[in-house]
């Protein structure tokens, strides 16, 4: 793999489930590097498990294209490790009759100690029947599986959802240290924007169906600054979110050149913050860096 591949590179990826329904992805355009660890965040039903479903080849999009390690969707299947959001298992086989599984379907692949590091982690017995485990304990052997492939990219729908603190906490060391000793890619959606901060590498809010901020955490946190004062108006800086305050006002902005710190107290906002803001005011105007711009676009911004 070169530097150039991406793990997944959408361009103006569009996607309606049926006449009726209405546009769930409307032109999304992205492009995640190889080797890092990619978070999509963003409200109920923005389309998130839809963009990973058809990343991972269970869907067709209705228009647009979409690439994973330089290949289609389906085509590099030994490569890919999806976990669904479900994370659909075979109930009736044992913990360690589904490992079994996974090793006979990754031949020449297949890591057992580090299938087995997250699928007994969370005190699940070999001898269990799948069954009978917690929502947690299912969602391990799940990522077991996902782990054992030892894939180049892992696709991972909400991952951390069933998981308590220390299973979020052990699972986002396992993923960071996947990424950092085996150079895997990891795409993973979640809602929680506190904890991605530390492990992601990039990330992508989506939002009415496009890409609303893309880029490295550091590069969306630099982007923004939250203003507070008694200015008349926010001038030329583009304001994401303003709300009145006892001390005068406050928004969140990107700000054009430096604030005047004479008029303005000017704070760095948390991720978090921004993300909420950009939920709140989904027609506040999109950022998406050089860092996730599609090869294409970011050709034609060079030109
Ligand atoms: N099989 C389907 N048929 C019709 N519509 C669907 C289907 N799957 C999803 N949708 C619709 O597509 C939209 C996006 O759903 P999706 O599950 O991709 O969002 P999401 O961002 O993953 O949401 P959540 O955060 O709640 O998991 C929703 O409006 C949903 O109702």
């Amino acid at each position: 793999m070169t530097d150039q591949t991406a793990a997944v590179e959408a361009v103006d990826l569009r996607m309606r489930y049926g006449f009726r329904s209405g546009t769930v992805l409307d032109g999304c355009s992205f492009r995640l590097p190889a080797g890092s660890i990619s978070a999509l965040v963003g409200p109920n039903g923005a389309g998130k498990s839809t963009l990973l479903a058809i990343a991972a080849g269970l869907r067709r999009p209705t228009g647009g294209t979409v690439r994973l390690l330089g290949g289609v969707p389906g085509e590099n299947r030994e490569r890919v490790a999806f976990v669904a959001q479900n994370k659909p298992l075979y109930p009736q086989l044992t913990v360690a009759g589904t490992l079994r599984l996974g090793a006979e379907l990754n031949p020449g692949r297949w890591d057992q100690d580090a299938a087995e590091n997250i699928a007994y982690g969370g005190g699940a017995e070999p001898k269990a029947a799948v069954r009978k485990l917690s929502g947690g304990q299912r969602t391990r052997v799940a990522l077991a599986l996902a782990f054992g492939k030892r894939p180049e990219l892992m696709l991972l729908d909400e991952p951390m959802a069933d998981l308590d603190p220390l299973a979020r906490h052990q699972l986002t060391g396992a993923l960071m240290a996947q990424a950092a000793e085996h150079g895997t890619s990891i795409v993973m959606s979640s809602h929680v924007v506190a904890e991605l901060e530390s492990c992601c590498d990039h990330l992508l809010l989506l939002s009415s169906g496009r890409v609303q901020l893309g880029g490295t955490c550091d590069e969306i946190v630099e982007a923004h600054s939250r203003l507070t004062g008694t200015g008349e108006d926010f001038g030329s800086h583009e304001v994401v979110e303003e709300q009145g305050s006892g001390r005068g006002r406050t928004a969140l902005v990107r700000p054009d050149g430096k604030p005047d710190t004479g008029v303005w107290d000017v704070e760095q906002p948390s991720l978090e913050e921004i993300f909420l803001a950009h939920l709140r005011n989904p027609a506040a105007p999109a950022l998406v860096t050089g860092s996730v711009a599609p090869a294409t676009s970011a050709r034609e911004a060079a030109i």
